[in-house]
């Protein structure tokens, strides 16, 4: 009798828990979007039709054939190439517009003049960024300084900034000319044995990858290699073959990619713990000043005692470096490869520059800063071909707009820089051409009709924190190319720009080098 009882009430709390469990799910998975949705829809924004539980992720998902055209017929405007959903939803319902991945609704944004309203009154510290990324992305960025956010972005900023301070830029001006002195060695070598022709894009990732392995952490490339290769096999595993995100247990929808992604995160970790121990064990030395010494400083932050990482967000934060250290800069070179290649008389210019600046004396750090049109054809290539072709947030508090209405709070935004830099009300009819002189006047923002219309670097308090390093990078490789190569496009090169979180060519960038 006790036991049918026991069953009885065991089966009643099983029906309250699955019940309260549904209502919980729907809430939060349909409920609390719906609502999301509709104040956004109230305050006038609309957007291609959701449906449960995709979003808008089938109409996404039909673009991911890649998109390829020859050597002899390449054009700049890409917005619709690398997201023709989001060209063909912006024609619909104009430069600001609410989509879904899944159940989370993203408003879409190529209107600077919106943007600056929204993000006046915002500092970096109050902004998020969205929870979805936060959690796909965890086994890449962990809490770096890409995801974290609030008092802890204060303090993971305060702990990173100085490491990119003039001095320390300077000093490491000169392992920059070293690796690319011995990339490009190696190619006068294959030029000799007969091989003039290159993938320029693997090269430039191999000798990025191999700057930021000697100024970041101080280690070889040879080093470095594995986490290298491992945060690559991460980065396809988690963008190659999420075509969920957003969409509720997606990561169980394909439990092996998760598992996958997982255990990659894992070795990661266990190589940047390696690499610190390592340093930690060399530390008697004389201090260096690379990252990985100022991350593992205790105390020293001037004006902020007391300001450190714990071990876990420094392992993030390493893993944050090796990623964004390399990747973004190799693809601002590769794209300006590409554009000098289809523009010979722009090569000439910069070389004519150099000699100028130059001459034949030492590349260092405050000479490459004199090379103006060198940092023209920088901000054009970076203005055509964004290699961060997106900025992402996610709202913290609800955001009123010009008083009358309100982005609530937890809604994420997706700030479509490909758009806006490919947007000919803000750069003229010419806006699809390689143009580097619309930077002469305007060096900051290249004549664009609004200051956020051009946002390589992203915007705000969170704009990133190594640019200056980047540039400094972009400019010692480039002129070394420069003075030793002339270069054109090799035919077989098909460009197909396109998304693995980066714009990258998909079919990498096969160049003809000739010595001069
Ligand atoms: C041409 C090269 C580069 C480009 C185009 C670029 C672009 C960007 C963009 C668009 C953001 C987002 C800013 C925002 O959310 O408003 C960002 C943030 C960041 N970048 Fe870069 N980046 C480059 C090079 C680098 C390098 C070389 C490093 C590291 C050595 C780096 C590390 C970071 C970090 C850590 C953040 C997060 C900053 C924060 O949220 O406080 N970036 N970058």
């Amino acid at each position: 009798m006790e036991s049918v009882q026991f069953f009885q009430t065991f089966c009643f709390a099983m029906a309250v828990f699955l019940l309260l469990l549904m209502c919980g799910i729907s809430y939060s998975w349909w409920v609390l979007p719906s609502l999301a949705y509709r104040k956004l829809k109230a305050n006038g924004f609309s957007g291609p039709k959701p449906s449960f539980p995709m979003g808008n992720l089938n109409e996404i998902k039909k673009k991911n054939s890649i998109v390829s055209s020859s050597s002899l017929n390449i054009s700049h405007d890409i917005h619709s190439v690398v997201f023709p959903y989001f060209a063909r939803w912006k024609k619909l319902h104009g430069k600001v517009f609410v989509y879904w991945l899944g159940t989370e609704p993203f408003l879409n944004i190529a209107d600077p003049e919106f943007l600056n309203k929204i993000s006046a009154d915002i500092k970096g510290k109050n902004w998020g960024k969205p929870s979805l990324f936060k959690n796909d992305r965890e086994p890449m960025f962990g809490s770096g300084l890409v995801m974290v956010e609030g008092d802890d972005w204060v303090r993971h900023r305060r702990v990173i900034t100085p490491a990119f301070s003039p001095s320390n830029l300077k000093a490491m001006a000169g392992l920059m000319v070293e690796s690319a002195t011995s990339m490009l060695d190696r190619w006068s070598a294959l030029i000799k044995s007969g091989r003039p022709e290159i993938d320029f894009e693997k090269e430039i990732i191999n000798t990025a990858s191999e700057i930021i392995a000697k100024t970041s952490f101080g280690i070889s490339y040879e080093n470095g290699q594995k986490v290298f290769e491992k945060l690559r096999e991460l980065q396809i595993t988690l963008f190659k073959s999420n075509n969920y995100e957003g969409v509720p247990l997606s990561k169980f929808m394909n439990p092996k990619q998760t598992l996958k992604a997982k255990n990659l995160g894992d070795e990661v970790d266990a190589l940047v713990v390696s690499i610190i121990t390592d340093r930690l064990k060399l530390n008697k030395g004389p201090p260096q000043n690379d990252l990985l010494s100022l991350l593992l400083r205790k105390n020293d932050v001037v004006g902020h005692p007391g300001t450190t990482l714990t071990t876990r967000e420094l392992v993030d934060e390493c893993k944050t470096f090796f990623f964004g250290g390399h990747e973004t800069t190799a693809l601002a070179l590769t794209w300006t490869l590409l554009s000098l290649s289809m523009n010979p008389e722009w090569q000439n210019q910069l070389r004519e520059e150099i000699r100028e600046v130059i001459g034949d004396g030492e590349i260092d750090a405050t000479k490459v800063a004199a090379l103006k049109k060198m940092g023209w054809v920088m901000n054009e290539v970076l203005r055509l071909y964004p290699p961060a072709p997106n900025v992402q947030r996610q709202a913290r508090q609800d955001i009123k707009v010009d008083n009358n209405f309100i982005i609530p709070n937890g809604t994420n935004l997706w700030i479509d820089v490909v758009s806006m830099h490919h947007d000919q009300d803000l750069w003229g009819k010419n806006v699809n051409e390689f143009r580097p002189e619309r930077f002469k006047d305007d060096p900051l923002y290249g004549g664009c009709k609004h200051k956020m219309g051009f946002l390589p670097f992203g915007f705000g308090g969170r704009m990133c924190v190594a640019r200056n390093l980047a540039t400094m990078e972009y400019k010692i490789v480039l002129t070394l190319i420069l003075t030793r190569f002339s270069f054109s496009i090799s035919q077989v090169y098909c460009h197909s720009p396109s998304i693995l979180l980066s714009l990258r060519p998909a079919r990498g960038l096969p160049l003809i080098f000739e010595p001069l």
